[in-house]
């Protein structure tokens, strides 16, 4: 069975998803130290923000298959170093949206109205109703940083609240702001005009310090800053600084550089100032929602099945995935073999997706390939994941061709693969659903299954070489299971494909080469299937 290691706090919901097929292991405030000694042992990992996935975490996880998030952030798992192991990366996208929205939306009301220490001085005793004279909302301006499924709740719930909605976001179209009646700007602008600015983007090289002194600089007076998306987005030393010399009115955070927050200007500030520990997807619902959604993923991947949110492969609907299965399928076997007549190394590979694949979802078709390229070579330490990078890595020229044309099949898949013995090209196609067949090597036409062991010649089209090809077999004991010849025109060039009941024996070869009118030999192994 299994194991999974459960190392941060999930519902058990997503753990009882899990134990049908595996050994659950829920181990939490494990040390970096405790986690590296003890990940060896698992198949796959579930995490939320508490848990730093490093490198040398990654390098310890051997039997790692999968890294499952509750949550929408990767930024506390090292992706790059998990698709180079082939470890797949999967989150909720979309579980805790309304929570966070919620959390961020909660915090503008509480920074207007300062709640949280109205309510702390009426504890005390106190009675103070002139101190927290608060703001309204209704008809000030929101500016949103990061218009994505969080950002464009919260833009929703503001306009209905009376708010004019600014939103600074360079991967958004107009249209799709326009449709959510909020106004695309530039950052200066957003900066400059917004009475609160909320950020709902995620923490990448290009987002750390975007809200630096020199951002701040441009906010008005009145301006209140939010952040429930990352920490490290803020400059948290150059906000302390604008709330400590009232330059901005007040700021809420949830999220911080280090987590848990140590010892920080931003606690010593006063009632400007809300601080939450990272609680934005903390609602029951959104940690039923991402612990099932996270849960299930696991689930089907140490099943063998796809994942519906992989962070770090090409998310396919389910229907399109199950189409393309097939055609993975045919695309990885003729991988693998253009791979063996190539031989040697392999510097260019090129791949044509002709007829139904001559489309944008058929990337994963073209990765199916690649795997069976380096599968000869590296064997199960490539796979989906890590395919397209172990290519690069290697140097391999990698060029794509789409061809809504297919003459014979509603889709076929070319490749040809330059390498330093040379170039050969296959073609394969589906006969019906599934059925997978060899159509073409070198320019020959033939139509041949795959089976595990062939035995692919170039040879002269001169009466009697078959007999002798197969006399040649004879004596050598191996059985011949099917044989077939193409050729582009009668007494040229032709190709023989054999499918054998049992590897050719290494002296065969050399034997076979020296029979009259044969140019070129190779043997294929197939992977069983
Ligand atoms: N505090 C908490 O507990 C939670 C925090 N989050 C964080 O909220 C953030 C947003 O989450 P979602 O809305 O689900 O993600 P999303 O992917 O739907 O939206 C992110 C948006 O940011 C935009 N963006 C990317 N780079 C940008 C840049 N340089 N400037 C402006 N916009 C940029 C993207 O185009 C996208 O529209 C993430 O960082 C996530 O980790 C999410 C859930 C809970
Ligand atoms: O989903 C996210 O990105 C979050 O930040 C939520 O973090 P958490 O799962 O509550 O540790």
């Amino acid at each position: 069975m299994p194991k999974v290691l459960v190392s941060d706090r999930i519902d058990q919901s997503g753990i009882d998803i899990l134990s049908q097929v595996a050994q659950v292991d829920v181990k939490t405030g494990l040390s970096p130290e405790e986690l590296i000694r003890i990940i060896p042992d698992y198949d796959a990992l579930m995490i939320r923000s508490g848990t730093r996935v490093t490198a040398e975490m990654i390098a310890a996880g051997k039997q790692l298959k999968i890294i499952g998030r509750a949550g929408v952030g990767v930024d506390n798992v090292d992706v790059p170093n998990a698709t180079r192991q082939g470890i797949l990366v999967v989150n909720s996208p979309e579980g805790n949206t309304i929570a966070a929205a919620e959390h961020a939306l909660a915090m503008m009301l509480s920074l207007s109205r300062y709640i949280p220490i109205a309510n702390q001085s009426v504890k005390e005793g106190k009675w103070e109703r002139s101190k927290f004279l608060g703001v309204e909302v209704y008809k000030k301006t929101l500016g949103v940083v990061g218009l994505g499924k969080i950002g464009s709740h919260v833009a929703a719930v503001a306009r209905a609240m009376g708010m004019q909605v600014l939103a600074y976001d360079p991967f958004l179209s107009a249209e799709r702001a326009e449709q959510l009646g909020v106004h695309l700007v530039d950052l200066d602008l957003l900066l400059r005009e917004s009475d609160y600015i909320t950020l709902h983007l995620p923490k990448t090289a290009e987002t750390y310090h975007l809200i630096n002194a020199e951002a701040i600089a441009k906010m008005r007076p009145t301006a209140r800053l939010i952040n429930c998306a990352r920490g490290g987005i803020i400059d948290e030393a150059a906000l302390a600084e604008a709330l400590k010399a009232e330059r901005i009115a007040g700021a809420a955070l949830d999220v911080y550089e280090e987590e848990p927050l140590g010892e920080s200007a931003l606690r010593e500030l006063g009632r400007n100032v809300i601080l939450t520990p990272h609680l934005g997807a903390s609602t029951e619902e959104a940690q039923v929602n991402v612990a099932i959604d996270v849960a299930e993923q696991i689930r089907d991947v140490l099943l063998g099945l796809p994942a519906r949110s992989a962070v770090n492969i090409p998310g396919l609907r389910p229907e399109i995935l199950e189409k393309l299965r097939p055609y993975m399928q045919l695309s990885e076997t003729l991988g693998y073999l253009v791979s063996q007549l190539a031989g040697g190394r392999v510097e260019t590979f090129n791949i044509r997706l002709q007829g139904e694949l001559a489309n944008n979802e058929s990337q994963p078709v073209v990765v199916a390939a690649l795997k069976g390229l380096l599968s000869h070579a590296l064997q199960e330490r490539v796979n989906y994941v890590n395919a397209s990078i172990e290519a690069k890595e290697r140097g391999i020229r990698v060029t794509e061709v789409r061809d809504p044309n297919s003459r014979d099949y509603a889709g076929s898949v070319q490749m040809t693969a330059v390498g330093s013995q040379g170039e050969h090209t296959v073609t394969g196609a589906l006969l019906g659903e599934e059925e997978i067949r060899i159509t073409n090597i070198d320019g020959f036409p033939i139509n041949v299954p795959p089976s595990r062991h062939m035995l692919f010649t170039l040879h002269r089209d001169v009466p009697g070489i078959i007999g002798n090809i197969g006399s040649l077999l004879g004596d050598f004991n191996v059985n011949i299971a099917s044989m077939q010849v193409g050729r582009k025109i009668v007494r040229g060039d032709a190709v023989m494909v054999l499918s054998l009941d049992d590897p050719l024996p290494e002296n065969v070869l050399p034997e076979i080469t020296k029979v009259a009118g044969i140019r070129d030999a190779y043997t294929i192994t197939l992977p069983a299937s």
